[in-house]
């Protein structure tokens, strides 16, 4: 059995100086997914969420702070960020300087092994690894649920990242404060459930429009939203049970399902949302070719193009050339269950 909660330390870590505080957070691919948020200030979504953390594509990030700088500095993969993706990042120190009553601009340098904004969930890693980093930073001393719930503020689904393998996102109940400490992720322990996840990226471009924007826009215009929220309280009921047999199947068909609703969801809003390409539609072709041939692969997507197939770990293989052969010139990456958050020390890295 392999071991998930591989989390590392929450407590503060020292902020040697002029060093900061380092963190790293792997992505997570949800199996039930998360889409609309019932408060928008909160970052409270409509729906519980259940999902894999990976054990590929880290982000790593780097918290300074640094009394003497007029502003924020935020860079992103070498690069200082404008615009939407620095607000969100300062928006976020923000938060962290009003809970530890300090004051003091930050230097903050990010790393994504994943590509950006492609519906490859960088934002579960970006922000779960900026939550861990930035809290021990500014010297919260914060268990793993409450920087779960921190990491929710950054992104909803990177509250999940603070777990490794298996993890489920409570959308809780009430508003305000009570929604505030009843949205937070948990691991789901899993004892000998491993599966394999084939990656196919058929575009590593960012998309057009963020999840943020494009749920919103799901949430007040598509006539589909209401019940697919709806089924998808089934969904996760069904899918934990699946995940205690280790039913790799029934895993993969209520994931299936949940994502196509969800794409539905989006397709319905006016005007209509559509991540999925020519490219992701023949990656699914290809699903469906492996399943008639007895091999059991079952696809999600999320906001992007790209295609996640799970599978069991002895047919990785035989999944990732199909998917090459489906939408030729996508790369392909196989992943299985990963880690936690956790910070890192200098010698590590
Ligand atoms: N390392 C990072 N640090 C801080 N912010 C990040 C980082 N990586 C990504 N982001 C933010 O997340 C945004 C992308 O999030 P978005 O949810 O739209 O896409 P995604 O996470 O790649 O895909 P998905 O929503 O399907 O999971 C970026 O535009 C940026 O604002
Ligand atoms: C389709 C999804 O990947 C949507 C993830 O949305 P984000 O968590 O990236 O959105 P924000 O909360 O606005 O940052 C499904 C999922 O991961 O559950």
């Amino acid at each position: 059995m392999r071991t998930d909660h591989r989390a590392g330390p929450v407590a503060p870590a020292v902020d040697a100086p002029g060093h900061g505080v380092t963190a790293v957070a792997h992505p997570n691919i949800a199996l039930i997914k998360y889409w609309g948020k019932r408060d928008e200030r909160l970052m409270i979504p409509y729906v519980d969420s259940l999902s894999m953390t990976l054990d590929i594509f880290p982000t790593t990030t780097t918290v300074r702070l640094d009394p003497g700088a007029p502003a924020d500095s935020f860079t992103l993969d070498g690069s200082p960020a404008e615009g939407e993706v620095r607000r969100r990042v300062v928006g976020f120190l923000d938060l962290l300087r009003e809970r530890s009553g300090r004051c003091e601009p930050a230097v903050v340098d990010t790393r994504n092994s994943v590509p950006t904004g492609a519906g490859l969930a960088s934002s579960a890693s970006g922000f779960a690894a900026l939550a861990l980093a930035g809290a021990a930073a500014y010297g919260l001393d914060l268990d793993r649920t409450a920087l779960s719930r921190l990491a929710r503020r950054g992104s909803a689904s990177a509250s999940r990242s603070m777990f490794g393998g298996f993890a489920v996102c409570h959308a809780g109940r009430g508003t305000g404060a009570a929604a505030d400490l009843g949205s937070y992720a948990e691991p789901v322990p899993v004892a000998d459930f491993d599966p394999a996840l084939v990656i196919a990226v058929v575009d590593a471009g960012a998309k057009a429009v963020s999840s943020r924007a494009a749920m919103r826009r799901t949430v007040e215009t598509s006539p589909l939203y209401r019940a697919w929220a709806t089924s998808g309280k089934a969904d996760l009921a069904e899918m934990r049970a699946a995940l205690r047999r280790g039913d790799l199947d029934a895993v993969g068909e209520i994931a299936e399902r949940n994502a196509l609703g969800m794409h539905a969801t989006m397709l319905a809003a006016r005007p209509a949302v559509r991540y999925l390409s020519p490219a992701t539609v023949s990656v699914l072709d290809g699903v469906l070719r492996l399943r008639s041939d007895g091999v059991p692969a079952y696809a999600t997507m999320d906001a992007g193009p790209n295609v996640k197939v799970f599978c069991h770990p002895a047919d990785a293989d035989r999944v990732a050339e199909a998917v090459r052969g489906a939408a030729p010139g996508c790369t392909v990456f196989t992943a299985r269950r990963g880690p936690g958050a956790r910070l890192t020390t200098e010698a590590e890295r």
